[in-house]
């Protein structure tokens, strides 16, 4: 097999509305996947590994690496089906010279799991010849899933937008993975939805159409590839074993489609294969578990995208929370006062309902009316929220459209408030006192729309939607005015991430020189 490179990106996620709602079928979340993408690029090229084509006896190797930690690379050993021996077998290589062991149970839990479904799709003879050469794998993370904090302040920089895009790429964190400050974008999705799709992708599973979202379109009703949707439902699946749980998956799948309107798949699709110690004993069939036309995989992912002009904006808070004893006091909670919580989680839910609806209609506006559109942008985005709605002799077009934002501010706000008041009735700080300060402070600079603590919430980070005009000096831009408020912010430690939407659609293959500075990081990697 002659040598080939893969290189393969996806998308961090925030969850704007329907945290822990996306937990239940019944109910949607509104996900925004972020312009912060994971790579992982995978090569046999002998030149760049430096490795070398195996002798037919020796054993299929895969060496990853993660450049921005302190001891991050794994070796693996791969042995596929042969006679009674059905399964695949991925098992670590330790070096006896090292003094300490790393292991990243997610790494190879992707790496496994996507070879023994090729194996099983390809049949072990046909996937053999494609692991001729060892394999090399490269794992790099945007700069924004891991906190800067220590890097801006080492090189005497204020923690500002400004500040973060003067630093390199994929910068080296100096800690091992088990000791990095996340920033919550979803680093373990889309580190294994980029993993096993550009495997699938090498290993020649899915064709690279698979993740070409114009060829999508024109042969899917859906617009979505059957290539797509396998690596979706293997990356799901190799994200629960590795997390140890099913959650709601709305992260994987903004890492695979992008942004959307996610509702869950129902447990059960995934419980024949979550054993652990047996999962490559098993005889469930991973081939037609995972398959695309499954009718288990009863996910719904509606296309969903942010009004133009309109910039989300990210802050890391230094507090941090623990996502799982949220969940779990919450949907204790749920459990104890069924009533209660219904109630409660119906009125929620018509709020995101509307507040996604209310963004919907400003999309249809702008293209319909897109001089005025960008007019009332432009007016927004130097008032308060109260003076929105002070001039009412505007043509009637542009009071439609303010109308429209002035609903998705009261939404937000709205939605706001039935997220602290689940939080009170489970004692759980889901907006706490301190978050609610520094939000409303927010909310109150001119020209920002709405905003609320993403996903499960606590003290790790809020978001916001602010107008973002074109033609607008930067120091006008209401997104400087914010940048302002945080970097002066006392009570709490505020760092911006550089994170904006990314209106691709999840999974995108990659060059190696469409990505900044990672040419350059892979001429300086030792072999
Ligand atoms: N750059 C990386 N290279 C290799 N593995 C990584 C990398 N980043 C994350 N991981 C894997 O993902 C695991 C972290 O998963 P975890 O579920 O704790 O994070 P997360 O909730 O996705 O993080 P966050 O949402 O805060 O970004 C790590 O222990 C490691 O196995
Ligand atoms: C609480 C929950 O609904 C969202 C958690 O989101 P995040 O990891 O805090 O962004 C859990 C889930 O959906 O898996």
């Amino acid at each position: 097999m002659s040598p080939t490179t893969t290189l393969v990106s996806s998308p961090g996620k925030v969850l704007v509305a329907g945290g822990y709602l996306v937990l239940d079928p019944l109910y949607s979340g509104t996900v925004v996947s972020t312009s912060s993408r994971f790579y992982t690029l995978v090569t046999d090229d002998l030149v760049q590994s430096g490795s070398g084509r195996r002798s037919p006896t020796s054993p299929i190797q895969i060496r990853v690496r993660s450049p921005q930690f302190v001891n991050a690379t794994w070796t693996y050993k791969v042995t596929l089906p042969t006679g009674d021996n059905k399964s695949v077998l991925v098992e670590q290589v330790i070096d006896p010279s090292s003094a300490t062991v790393s292991k990243n149970k997610f790494v190879q839990l992707a790496i496994d799991r996507t070879i023994a479904l090729a194996s099983e799709i390809l049949g072990p003879s046909s996937t053999e010849p494609l692991l001729s050469n060892d394999i090399d794998i490269i794992i790099l993370g945007d700069n924004d899933f891991y906190s800067q904090r220590a890097q801006l302040t080492s090189r005497n920089l204020p923690p500002t937008l400004t500040s973060l895009t003067q630093l390199p790429s994929f910068l080296h964190t100096n800690v091992p993975i088990s000791q990095v400050h996340k920033t919550g974008l979803g680093s373990s999705a889309a580190l294994i939805t980029s993993l096993v799709s550009a495997l699938l992708l090498h290993l020649k599973v899915i064709p690279p159409s698979s993740f070409d979202s114009k060829v999508e379109k024109s042969e899917n009703d859906g617009g979505v590839s059957e290539g797509r949707r396998l690596a979706h439902n293997l990356a799901q699946y190799v994200h629960c074993l590795a997390q140890g749980k099913i959650g709601s998956g709305f992260d994987v799948s903004a890492a695979c489609f992008g942004s959307q309107i996610y509702t869950r798949f129902g447990k059960e699709v995934l419980d024949p294969l979550m054993s652990v110690e047996g999962y490559n004993t098993t005889d469930v069939s991973l081939k037609t578990t995972l398959s695309s036309s499954n009718p288990l995989w009863n996910y719904r992912v509606e296309p969903f995208q942010l009004p133009p002009s309109i910039r989300l904006m990210l802050a890391d808070v230094d507090a941090g929370s623990d996502t799982p004893s949220l969940v779990g006091k919450v949907l204790k909670w749920r459990k104890e006062r069924p009533e209660e919580a219904k109630e409660l989680w119906d009125h929620i839910n018509l709020l995101n309902q509307k507040l996604s609806k209310t963004l919907r209609e400003l999309n249809i506006l702008a293209e319909k009316f897109e001089v005025e559109y960008k007019k009332v942008v432009k007016y927004l985005s130097s008032l308060m929220y109260v003076q929105w709605l002070a001039n009412p002799s505007l043509p009637e077009a542009e009071q439609k459209i303010i109308e429209q934002f002035y609903q998705a501010r009261q939404t937000t706000e709205d939605i706001r408030a039935g997220m602290r008041k689940m939080g009170s009735l489970s004692c759980v700080p889901i907006e706490p006192p301190e978050q609610t300060d520094l939000l409303d402070t927010c909310i109150s600079v001119a020209g920002v729309i709405g905003g609320g603590v993403p996903g499960a919430g606590g003290y790790d980070a809020i978001w916001l939607l602010v107008f973002d005009p074109e033609d607008c000096p930067q120091t006008d831009l209401p997104s400087t005015r914010v940048e302002g408020v945080w970097s002066t912010y006392k009570s709490l430690d505020v760092s911006p991430l550089l994170a904006t939407e990314s209106k691709d659609k999840g999974v995108r293959i990659e060059s190696v020189d469409g990505v900044k500075g990672l040419k350059e990081l892979l001429s300086e990697l030792p072999n």
